[in-house]
């Protein structure tokens, strides 16, 4: 068995490596040891308290998740600091001559008092961990850009390129979960840090708020606040966090005037727009409103395509168009999940070096696309195709086969198809008790036609998009 764990955990720390980069990796994961199992628990031992509760805030899941894809038995990880008998390790050596310094953070924040070497343990030591590392993955090369994105991703570039522009101070993104608001402000941290020159902070409002409780605790505040108003660049993701919390909100708006005043760019991410967020003070909202404010609207069908096949490129696995027409059809509120899908598909296939077919995504995916299946009914849909051209409902069941009749009742069945979890037989009893194989030449019938005519696929499209919304 440890020979086999060995094996694993070789498989499961290249798969965090490839997934992370280098740099985080060897920043974060590298000093990593294998412990024992015990039940269906594995023990993984880090050299500090730091180091360990870092990993598990940021990697914890991704951790579980591979060793249980790895060995099924094992549901947990058990993170824990090594005693000074279990540093034996060769891997517990300290990175690049550094010590515990995390060098993917002293990337972010270019700042001198950032700079300075800071043992791990030193949790309350303000600076030392002011900004959190950017994810490597995260630039404006791997954003794939759409109309719902486009103008959020200009603003983010423009300010990347030209941190503290007039009209764009600050720049404010905000947008629903999971449409690339983090991944548009790591954009502009790391193209900040390649240029060089600046100093950059990046965390969340939830790191804020943590920092800011820390340094009361630890009476360090006046040291907290004097570094966050010396960056170049202070980016705070999430804000609707603070809603509630008055005295953070107290303590960014000093901070962010502070920032604002000294000529320093702000970036701010939030699920709503600033007079939106009802529950923070109103003269932030005001201030956080008189920027740039920028919206990263639903995904489109297009946009999601353009997203998976970037991703599917990228991975170097084949993975064929129709499973990703279903994927972009299927799962179409956020993109993380979207991307969560791909990547089990991509794991699935690696692991059993199978290829991947439309009936292995229902498979593999079957959870992700039960949680997934709109709850639009085969009525609705039917009411609304057949008042878009016109008809009368009970014609959805009627025996007419009319051309104008039947044409909307074959994409009624399609969309019944593409847009509820119900079986060809169900679909076909709903239209006037119609064989199943009616409804699949149906559906075919439509694919067909979409290809063909164009107008006649934008109309499909649009009563799609009007029953999902
Ligand atoms: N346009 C895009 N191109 C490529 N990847 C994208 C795009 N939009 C989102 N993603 C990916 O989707 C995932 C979620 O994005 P991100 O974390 O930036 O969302 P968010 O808007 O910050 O979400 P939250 O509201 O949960 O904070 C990330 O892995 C990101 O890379």
């Amino acid at each position: 068995m440890s020979g086999l764990l060995t094996e694993a955990w070789d498989r499961i720390s290249g798969r965090m490596r490839s997934e992370v980069g280098d740099v985080e990796y060897r920043t974060w994961l590298q000093q990593i040891v294998l412990g024992p199992v015990d039940g269906d628990e594995v023990t993984l031992m880090l050299p500090t308290r730091f180091l360990r509760d870092w990993v598990r805030s940021q990697y914890g899941d991704r951790l579980s998740t591979l060793w249980n894809q790895e060995i099924p038995a094992i549901r947990r990880v058990e993170l824990q600091v090594m005693r000074p008998g279990d540093a034996a390790a060769p891997s517990a050596a300290p990175v690049d001559g550094e010590g515990d310094k995390p060098a993917a953070a002293s990337e972010v924040t270019s700042a001198p008092a950032a700079r300075s070497s800071a043992p791990a343990e030193r949790v309350s030591d303000t600076r030392a961990d002011l900004a959190a590392p950017l994810d490597q993955r995260f630039t404006f090369d791997t954003f794939i850009v759409g109309k719902p994105n486009e103008f959020a991703y200009a603003c983010a570039r423009r300010v990347a390129e030209k941190p503290s522009s007039v009209g764009f101070n600050p720049l404010f993104l905000y947008g629903g979960v999971g449409l690339g608001k983090t991944h548009l402000m790591h954009s502009i941290g790391a193209e900040l840090l390649r240029r060089g020159g600046i100093s950059v902070a990046y965390m969340s409002a939830e790191k804020f708020m943590y920092r800011f409780i820390a340094a009361i605790r630890s009476q360090s505040t006046v040291e907290f606040k004097d570094h966050l108003r010396s960056v170049d660049v202070l980016m705070i993701d999430d804000l609707q966090f603070l809603i509630g919390k008055d005295n953070t909100q107290e303590e960014f708006f000093h901070t962010f005037n502070a920032l604002v005043d000294a000529g320093r760019q702000i970036v701010v991410s939030a699920d709503k727009s600033p007079s939106d967020l009802s529950g923070l003070e109103d003269r932030l909202r005001t201030r956080l409103g008189c920027g740039m404010v920028a919206d990263i609207h639903a995904t489109t069908f297009e946009l999601r395509i353009s997203i998976l096949e970037a991703k599917a490129t990228a991975s170097g696995v084949v993975v064929p168009g129709k499973v990703l027409e279903f994927l972009a059809h299927k799962i179409t509120t956020n993109v993380r999940e979207l991307e969560g899908a791909l990547n089990r598909l991509i794991a699935h296939a690696n692991l059993f070096g199978r290829p991947i077919t439309l009936e292995s995504t229902q498979d593999v995916l079957h959870d992700i696309l039960k949680a997934h299946d709109r709850r639009v009914t085969i009525e609705e849909i039917q009411r609304k195709v057949s008042e878009h051209w016109n008809i009368r409902l009970t014609d959805m069941s009627s025996a007419r086969r009319a051309r104008a009749v039947a044409r909307p009742r074959q994409v009624a069945m399609y969309l019944a198809k593409q847009l509820t979890s119900r079986s060809l037989p169900e679909i076909g009893r709903k239209f006037g008790n119609r064989d199943h194989t009616t409804v699949m030449h149906a559906v075919s019938r439509v694919q067909e036609l979409m290809e063909r005519d164009t107008a006649f696929a934008e109309d499909v499209e649009l009563l799609r998009r009007m029953l999902e919304s």
